[in-house]
């Protein structure tokens, strides 16, 4: 579905991405995992054959994007990181005239917009203005909407940035659901355990290149430890900590607000770390995850 050798996005003398390799697979879910500016919107954008690359070589669903962009742009779904509805229409309206877009007869856009509204649970919302929708509910519909020319992938751009909890896991279980349809998706995220959830392969990026690639199960196994111990010392109290519980993991690191122990044990650690009469506001023992990946790869949080 997508093919990217030394894949590169210049802006005048800015380099965004710098090289990037990515193959994805049909029916994969696959996902740009990294901070902001790091480079994900870019390449985004260039795989939906919307923006034109600036070196190395793609290729999307076989074809060049550079010669064959309106057949690119027929068989992909997009949903952009804004959601950019017309709030003069009605939530079914919406659909409707997008569906035109793509040069389907009025009775079939009809159909379909009715079948969408089914499959984002927007039904009893159908004759409302855009406007009256919550947050949540504009996000269903712009997949509702990315979804009018049955793509073959689909590619959405944080499809839950801005989003409460409730309203993120609607969103992801539809994804799921699109995802056992068979449709190939790609998306960026800065949130870990969306990335988790949703993601059979991810890529990190950090600053225009690839950082690390795999299942996020391997990518925590290779680059960190079964469990983290998190001590939360008071304020200033961080370094000195660190030096003496630096024997009790295979790493530890500093952060603002935090000590993280890496280590196969996270209870006998913790328990150590206060035998040494270290005194933490808060000692939590938690599994490893993608963020404590970020950490390694990059030596910074992945939001700070
Ligand atoms: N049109 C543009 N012109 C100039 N610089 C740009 C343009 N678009 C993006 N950039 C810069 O390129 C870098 C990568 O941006 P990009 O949006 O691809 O990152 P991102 O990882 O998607 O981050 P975000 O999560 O904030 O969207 C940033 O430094 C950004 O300021």
């Amino acid at each position: 579905m997508i093919e990217a050798h030394g894949l590169r996005k210049t802006y005048g003398e800015f380099e965004a991405v710098k090289g990037i390799d990515v193959v994805v697979g049909r029916g994969e879910a696959f996902g740009f995992l990294g901070p902001n500016g790091a480079g994900k919107s870019s390449t985004m954008r260039m795989i939906a054959a919307v923006s034109p690359t600036s070196g190395g070589t793609l290729r999307i669903l076989g074809r060049d994007p550079a010669r064959d962009g309106s057949e690119i742009r027929a068989r992909i779904g997009v949903c952009p990181q804004e959601d950019s509805l017309d709030t003069d229409l009605t939530v079914y309206e919406n659909l409707v005239v997008y569906t035109r877009y793509f040069g389907f007869s009025r009775a079939h856009a009809r159909a379909k917009a009715d079948e969408l509204l089914e499959f984002v649970k927007l039904t009893e919302k159908r004759n409302q203005m855009v406007d009256d929708l919550s947050g949540g509910m504009k996000r269903r519909l712009t997949i509702a909407r990315s979804l009018v020319n049955n793509p073959e992938m689909l590619l959405l751009d944080e499809p839950t940035t801005g989003l409460d909890p409730q309203a993120r896991h609607v969103v992801w279980d539809q994804l799921y659901r699109l995802k056992q349809m068979g449709v190939t998706l790609v998306l960026t995220t800065h949130y870990m355990d969306e990335a988790e959830q949703l993601c059979d392969r991810l890529v990190v990026m950090d600053d225009g290149r690839i950082v690390a690639e795999g299942a996020p199960h391997e990518l925590i196994a290779r680059y960190s430890t079964r469990e983290v111990v998190e001590l939360r010392m008071g304020v200033g109290e961080n370094e000195a900590a660190a030096e003496r519980v630096e024997d009790l993991g295979e790493r530890v690191e500093v952060l603002p607000d935090r000590v993280l122990i890496y280590t196969a044990d996270g209870e006998k650690a913790a328990e150590a770390a206060a035998d040494r009469g270290l005194a933490p506001r808060s000692t939590l023992v938690r599994r490893s995850t993608l963020e404590d990946v970020f950490l390694r790869l990059t030596g910074r949080a992945l939001d700070a």
